[in-house]
């Protein structure tokens, strides 16, 4: 069976819609932990309801300690074959690069490569751009990740059309409801090839 591990900041919205889509058959895999780096992040709430494994980590917790060893240490305890940022606003640093070398995916809320993309670019940041921009077009991206924020292998992307009148909270619905669709066929495509 195939183990994922999960790491969210927030909601964790992109982790239910890959557990329910493995609820629904609709993916052969195992969500076997989920960490966070924000203690009041209501992902925890999702990983309790699912009955799984779930950790915070962050330097408040532990103080001079490497974060990014002790994430990687605990993904490969679970025996995690992958890992998907759901909503994760924190750089994946090296030694958990180096332990999943393309075998970390990300949900990124707009289409890549673009301006919209890297540091500072997460969340309604990108929204608020998108329109303030006058953009006519947007979408979701899923991508394996590297070194760089957003700059990884693209595994699909999935575009929509802005409406005249869009608004942020109108976009970040849309885009939300079209993430949903482009984990599952995200997920599906890669481990059809594992
Ligand atoms: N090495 C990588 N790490 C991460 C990637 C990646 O592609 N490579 N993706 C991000 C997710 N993400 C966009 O999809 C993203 C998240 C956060 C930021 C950002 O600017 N963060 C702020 C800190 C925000 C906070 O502390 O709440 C920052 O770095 O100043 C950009 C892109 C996850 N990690
Ligand atoms: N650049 C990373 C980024 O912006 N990720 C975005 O954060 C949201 C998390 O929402 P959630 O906490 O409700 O799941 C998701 O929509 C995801 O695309």
């Amino acid at each position: 069976m195939i183990k994922i591990g999960i790491l969210a900041s927030y909601n964790g919205s992109g982790f239910e819609t890959l557990q329910k889509a493995i609820n629904d058959k609709k993916i052969d895999a195992q969500i076997v932990v989920v960490i966070t780096n924000n203690t009041n992040a209501k992902v925890l709430e999702k990983a309790e309801k699912y009955d799984i494994p779930n950790f915070i980590i962050n330097d408040k917790r532990y103080p001079g300690q490497d974060i990014d060893d002790k994430i990687t240490r605990l993904l490969l305890e679970f025996g995690c074959d992958y890992v998907f940022l759901s909503g994760y606003m924190k750089k994946i640093e090296s030694k958990l690069i180096a332990a999943y070398h393309n075998k970390i995916i990300n949900t990124h809320p707009a289409l890549l490569p673009s301006s919209y993309g890297g540091k500072g670019m997460y969340g309604r940041n990108v929204h608020e751009a998108i329109i303030k921009n006058g953009e006519k077009k947007s979408g979701v991206t899923i991508h394996f990740v590297n070194e760089v924020y957003d700059d990884g292998e693209i595994i699909l992307t999935k575009e929509l059309e802005l409406d005249d009148n869009e608004t942020v909270d109108s976009l970040e619905s849309k885009i939300k409801d079209l993430e949903s669709l482009a984990i599952i066929e995200a997920f599906q495509k890669v481990l059809a090839n594992h």
